[in-house]
């Protein structure tokens, strides 16, 4: 039996990984760590990770950027698996994730979603034929009005496995109000729309001459990250040091 700490316990997906482990009699949270401690919850809760003194094989973080450091010194200290779903991570805390991972066994992935992590692979076949072709690349994220980074994580991935694809050659646009000039041919245009309920929906656009094919993964619920994330768990607790991503946990 898996023994996870759940980091960001008592926020959306702390709530629904609780409740899938829950049912999972191979995983079961022995500790959970918030910040927002008011409410009850079936095990012990600490406000920050520091405190929690609870032996584990592996900790299940969604919380916020500002609290990923914290949680990485106390990874590399134990040298405890973490699988990292946090977004809106800076440059400096990507690299902290990379030097972590030469202690402990890291996998992060900003999306958790069997579907998204297909669609990393499909894009880059997409992107080698209509790159060259000279079709303009947008994407299109929309969320929920509770999200506090922007664009999303799995937009940036998107974007990332495209341009992978491209040799990197293409620049990230995220906003077109202060120039006035034509899009450039090398470039992904990425835009972000916030409101209501909406669970996560992410549209790839390739625009020819003529035609326009487009790429789109919507989300109706977040179990789908959830599920994604106790697998990650289960799979990472026992794992030596190093990086891991969704594409080692699913048979894509
Ligand atoms: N990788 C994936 O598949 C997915 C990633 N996410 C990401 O996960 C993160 C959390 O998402 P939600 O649950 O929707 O947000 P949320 O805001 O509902 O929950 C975050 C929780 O973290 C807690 N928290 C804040 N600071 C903390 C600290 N220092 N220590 C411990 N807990 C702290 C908050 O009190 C809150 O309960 C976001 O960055 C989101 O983008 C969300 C869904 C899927
Ligand atoms: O905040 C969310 O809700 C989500 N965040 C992730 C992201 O930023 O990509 C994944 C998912 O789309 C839901």
């Amino acid at each position: 039996m898996v023994r996870a700490i759940m980091h960001g316990c008592n926020g959306k997906m702390g709530r629904v990984i609780t409740g899938l482990i829950s049912e999972d009699e191979g995983i079961r949270i022995v500790a959970g760590v918030d910040t927002y401690t008011a409410v009850p919850n079936e095990y012990p809760v600490f406000d920050s990770i520091e405190k929690c003194d609870v032996e584990a094989d592996v900790v299940i973080d969604f919380s916020n950027a500002s609290a990923v450091d914290g949680l990485l010194s106390y990874c590399r200290a134990r040298k405890l698996p973490v699988v990292l779903c946090t977004t809106g991570l800076s440059e400096a805390q990507l690299a902290e994730v990379e030097d972590a991972a030469k202690e402990t066994a890291v996998l992060k992935s900003a999306n958790m979603s069997l579907g998204i992590n297909l669609l990393l692979k499909l894009l880059q076949d997409a992107a080698k034929v209509l790159g060259p072709a000279g079709y303009d690349i947008e994407l299109v994220e929309r969320h929920h009005n509770q999200k506090v980074d922007a664009p999303s994580g799995t937009a940036i991935a998107l974007a990332d496995s495209v341009n992978e694809a491209l040799d990197h050659q293409y620049t990230y646009v995220y906003d077109r109000s202060q120039v006035r000039q034509k899009r450039d041919k090398k470039e992904i245009g990425i835009s972000a729309v916030r409101g209501g309920t909406i669970v996560g929906d992410h549209e790839v656009i390739f625009a020819g001459t003529d035609e326009v094919i487009e790429f789109r993964h919507t989300a109706y619920s977040k179990s789908v990250f959830g599920k994604g994330a106790v697998e990650a768990a289960k799979f990472l607790a026992g794992k030596p040091a190093g990086r891991y991503d969704m594409s080692d946990v699913i048979q894509l």
